[in-house]
């Protein structure tokens, strides 16, 4: 469903991407994996519109998404696509339970809908006594689970995540693995996950390994 061809990418002379294709079905968790500098964090970037190819072309169930642009990349973006990244960037001045209404309140839902669907997702990732508290009240295990809610607000078809569990230490960056997949088995959405972490690597249904550029394996469970 998600689908990129031919994807390359320079940065003045580094040639960072070199002609990358990947799809991506639905409900599928896809980690990314490689040394660092291989391309990774630049290829979700561009599998997930933050970030526009030079060559190549990306697609989501069959229409073209990159090359959007303005108003139209910002609608297309809050509407089908959930980020998670190490940081994660939840706005410092706002509670746990603003943090997971913006991108609803963005998309110009009822506020009555946003609550809801707030609150369902606070019940699954176990914050609902938490919704109150600013970030920095939360743990980090707290605020990063904040972050998926935020990412999941809109029902997206795929969330992308960049070392999710980065911060985290093992026992929370555990707890999150497994969520990604309970979320999967619940909603039906794919993830593609760059990571340095093994754990979630080996979890996911394939992964990707990335060398210079390009895809040296993929590896099916
Ligand atoms: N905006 C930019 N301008 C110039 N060079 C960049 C930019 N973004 C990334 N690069 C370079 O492109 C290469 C690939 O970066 P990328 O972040 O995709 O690697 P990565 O595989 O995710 O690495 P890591 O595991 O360390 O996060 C690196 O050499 C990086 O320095």
């Amino acid at each position: 469903m998600l689908e990129a061809k031919g994807i390359q990418k320079k940065y003045g002379d580094l040639h960072v991407l070199k002609g990358v294709d990947v799809i991506i079905k639905e409900g599928e968790v896809v980690s990314i994996v490689g040394a660092s500098g291989a391309g990774k964090s630049t290829l979700l970037h561009i599998l997930g519109t933050l970030d526009q190819p030079d060559a190549g072309e990306v697609s989501l169930n069959g229409k073209k998404i990159s090359g959007l642009k303005g108003d139209q990349l910002a609608d297309f973006r809050n509407q089908h696509i959930g980020f998670i990244f190490q940081f994660h960037n939840l706005l410092p001045e706002f509670t746990a339970e603003e943090n997971i209404w913006i991108p609803g309140l963005i998309a110009g839902k009822k506020l009555r809908d946003i609550q809801k669907r707030s609150s369902e997702l606070a019940k699954m990732l176990g914050l609902s006594s938490r919704l109150s508290h600013k970030p920095s009240e939360l743990s980090g295990g707290e605020q990063q689970r904040v972050a998926v809610a935020r990412a999941l607000l809109n029902y997206p078809q795929v969330v992308f995540a960049d070392e999710p569990s980065g911060n985290l230490d093992t026992k929370n960056a555990h707890a999150l693995h497994n969520l990604f997949f309970t979320l999967r088995e619940n909603s039906g959405q794919s993830f593609v996950i760059v990571t340095h972490n093994q754990e979630l690597a080996k979890m996911a249904d394939r992964t990707l390994t990335m060398k210079d550029g390009a895809i040296l394996s993929m590896m099916n469970r």
